[in-house]
């Protein structure tokens, strides 16, 4: 069996942050996390497939290159069905409003009730490249070629 090679833990990058209410600084919960998690400053219902967009309290200010994407909670999900209508959201590294979650309950008939300093979603940093764009009138052969939209197979005859 291969060993495993341990993280860097080095691959830290600063981000300033601005606590604009009364919330924790996000933090990692446990060593090597990808998302550290923002809570929304409101109470709030949603109905039944409802939407609600949530402050969390924070801006902050991504180095050039960095964006911040506002993921769901895997616990919320599967508990009560709740997600991020754009998930994952994207922050853009010169954004410096407060973020912001877009949350879907996807429930049918319950309603979901979240408080003031609830976990609702999760933050993760990531090096972003951006592109050049170069209009082309022909683009290079592949093997995927225009394949797509299930052309490898679905699922259990479907
Ligand atoms: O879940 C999200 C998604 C975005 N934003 C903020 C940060 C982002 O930089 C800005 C714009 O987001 P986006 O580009 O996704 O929205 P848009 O509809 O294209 O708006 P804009 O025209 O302002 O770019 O809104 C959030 O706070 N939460
Ligand atoms: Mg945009």
């Amino acid at each position: 069996m291969p060993t495993p090679v341990p993280t860097d833990d080095g691959s830290t990058v600063d981000v300033l942050i601005r606590l604009l209410d009364d919330v924790p600084v996000p933090s990692y919960a446990h060593p090597g996390d990808a998302g550290a998690d923002l809570v929304t400053t409101v109470d709030v219902e949603i109905p039944p497939q409802g939407r609600v967009v949530v402050p969390t309290g924070v801006s902050i200010a991504l180095p050039d290159g960095y964006a911040a994407f506002v993921h769901p909670r895997s616990g919320l999900a599967a508990k009560h069905g709740v997600t991020i209508v754009n998930a994952p959201g994207t922050v853009d590294a010169g954004y410096r409003g407060e973020i912001k979650v877009t949350l879907l309950n996807t429930d049918v008939t319950e309603a979901v009730k979240l408080a003031r300093g609830d976990r609702v979603a999760q933050l993760v940093i990531q090096k972003v490249e951006r592109a050049r764009f170069l209009p082309a009138e022909t683009l290079p052969g592949s093997h995927r070629g225009d394949g797509g939209f299930g052309s490898s197979g679905g699922f259990a005859g479907r």
